[in-house]
């Protein structure tokens, strides 16, 4: 296990980068797999999920013919670690979703609101089909319906950070999925 320094602010470490190299290797090919003639277009949400799907598409062996990338802005946690139920949502490159393929990545689906309203929304779109891959996935805290189609790791209840995930905009850039120390998380 190789985490290098770890950040004073982390008390545990759930998934090490070596672990989440592999389980994000299998899902890519997966992905590439049965996306081999469906040209995807592949939308990130910012910003959590540009980690994750910088390293995602990369997994993605042989690469599909055709696929495209964009991102939306989705916020519905702002500073807290509470989801306030409502997600904003902006389009950011302007693809055209229309009859496209669409594979929505997330970082986490936690209580499923910010997934299950971009889902609606590509499909309202008219997108041709769409799909939703996550990093993590906190099946326990579901306020909505919503199961990612691809899903790399469930986990249980606790706030985390790393590979994309923060804390009021800290963490983003480490790379293995931490717990924050009590002493971080409420100062
Ligand atoms: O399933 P949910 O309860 O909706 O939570 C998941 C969403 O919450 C986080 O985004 P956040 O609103 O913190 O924005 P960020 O990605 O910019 O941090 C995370 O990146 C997911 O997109
Ligand atoms: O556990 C989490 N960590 C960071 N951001 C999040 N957004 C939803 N759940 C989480
Ligand atoms: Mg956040």
């Amino acid at each position: 296990m190789t985490i290098g320094q770890l950040h004073p602010c982390i008390g545990e470490v759930l998934l090490t980068r070596e672990v989440l190299q592999e389980r994000v290797s299998e899902v890519g090919r997966e992905i590439a797999a049965d996306y081999a003639d469906k040209q995807p277009l592949v939308i990130g949400t910012l910003k959590g999920a540009v980690v994750f799907m910088s390293d995602l598409v990369r997994a993605m062996e042989p690469t599909p013919a055709g696929l495209e990338l964009d991102f939306v802005r989705a916020s519905s946690y702002g500073a807290g670690t509470v989801s306030s139920g409502k997600v904003a949502l902006t389009m950011v490159g302007g693809t055209d979703v229309k009859g496209r393929h669409v594979l929505l990545v997330e970082d986490i689906v936690d209580s499923g609101r910010t997934a299950a309203a971009l889902l609606e929304h590509f499909s309202a779109e008219g997108a041709a089909s769409v799909k939703l891959v996550s990093l993590l996935s906190k099946p326990s805290r579901r306020a909505v319906q919503c199961e990612p189609d691809y899903q790399c790791f469930e986990i249980e209840d606790k706030f985390v950070v790393g590979v994309g995930l923060d804390y009021r905009e800290e963490y983003r850039s480490l790379p293995y999925i931490g717990v924050l120390k009590p002493e971080c998380y409420e100062s």
